[in-house]
């Protein structure tokens, strides 16, 4: 399907000259150690979730290898319940469209000052280059939100509250699917079970984000820089590519392309926590839009976060509850790089992990050749 974005919009196209400097920059640019000179494609695991929640070994042993491997993975939701996911997520790419051409004082309405729910205006966390802004808008609806009566939500959402509705249950059944048969791999019993800290009905920040990537923003706000997620599973529906993922094994930035009918998953610093780190919150970030053909990019994030309550322990054993875990996390979304820089929870403690095995595996190399 193509999106297009009125001419009404406030974001202009920029010349090609101009986006070329910008790509060159972008390349260049060391946020990390782990840059790759040209990005190259992922290859990430699939998994078929009818063939899961009909515990096929094939499909429970696939996710179980792509969480503990890469956290990251395809999920094939083709089969089930008739593709009514898909077919919604088209119509919700319709609303999504003209919903964000509007000008920008009429979005702003909705923008509550806070990182909770409501609309949240580009430049709002750190984008791709030292020092630069992210290059998405986006609207946010909480499950807390849309419990309030009436819900403290923008017009999109209450104007078409019958799918967006659906559409959030369907994300989170999903998500306690693959977080039982998670249970399941890991013998887990009772309250230990991955779905006893994920229950509806407790208080806890899961929503759905609806972002917004313009072509074109004001000067080097684009993308989204590098981070792990805070939660414990984001499903990430998008069409056009764009997002990128650090691989754990080459440290080179991997494009994941977007496939039909799948979502693509993957796993939070919670989740993380919660196995006891066994398995992996991949470092992950949005490039900017290159493709000439490319008008914007829509994407709809389902971040299904543990109960406020729950208790994790971090990358460097303090201990603290998730809803801690999160808002300090947004914090660190929203500092400026420099400060970034200065711990380990904008990535939580992946960067270090990943660089810790690269030298017990030189180590175990020289010893073997020595
Ligand atoms: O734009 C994307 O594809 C990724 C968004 C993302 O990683 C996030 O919002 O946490
Ligand atoms: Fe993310």
């Amino acid at each position: 399907m193509t999106i297009r974005f009125s001419s009404h919009s406030r974001f202009r196209l920029a010349p090609r000259a101009g986006l070329t400097v910008i790509y060159r920059r972008y390349l260049n640019h060391d946020a990390t150690k782990h840059t790759s000179a040209i990005p190259g494609s992922a290859r990430l695991k699939t998994v078929d979730l009818s063939g899961l929640r009909s515990r096929e070994l094939s499909e429970t042993g696939a996710l179980l290898r792509a969480c503990e491997e890469d956290g990251f993975f395809y999920l094939d939701i083709r089969r089930v319940n008739n593709a009514q996911m898909i077919k919604d997520w088209m119509l919700i790419q319709s609303l999504m469209q003209p919903w964000f051409a509007r000008p920008f004082h009429d979005k702003m309405r909705y923008h509550c000052g806070t990182f909770l729910h409501g609309y949240t205006p580009v430049g709002t966390y750190a984008g791709l280059l030292e020092n630069s802004k992210d290059g998405n808008e986006s609207i946010k609806i909480t499950d807390v939100a849309r419990r309030v009566d009436p819900p403290i939500l923008p017009d999109l959402y209450l104007e078409n509250r019958a799918l967006l509705d659906r559409f959030m249950d369907g994300c989170r059944d999903i998500t306690i699917s693959l977080l039982s048969s998670l249970s399941d791999s890991l013998d887990l019993r009772e309250s230990s079970r991955f779905e006893q800290s994920h229950r509806s009905y407790m208080p806890a920040n899961t929503c759905l984000n609806l972002f917004n990537y313009p072509k074109s923003t004001r000067g080097g706000q684009f993308g989204q820089n590098k981070h792990t997620d805070n939660g414990s599973l984001t499903l990430l529906f998008a069409n056009q590519q764009g997002l990128e993922i650090l691989s754990p094994r080459t440290s080179s930035w991997d494009r994941v392309l977007p496939r039909d009918g799948h979502v693509v998953v993957n796993v939070g610093d919670t989740l993380r926590f919660l196995s006891g780190n066994r398995f992996h919150s991949s470092i992950h970030r949005a490039a900017p839009i290159f493709e000439p053909s490319q008008q914007g990019r829509l994407v709809a994030g389902f971040f299904l976060r543990a109960e406020d309550h729950c208790m994790i322990e971090d990358n460097e054993g303090s201990k603290m509850t998730a809803r801690q875990w999160h808002d300090h996390k947004y914090d660190i979304y929203k500092s400026l790089h420099s400060i970034q820089r200065t711990s380990t929870v904008l990535t939580g403690g992946m960067e270090e992990h990943i660089d810790n095995a690269k030298r017990s595996q030189s180590a175990a190399i020289e010893t073997r050749e020595g």
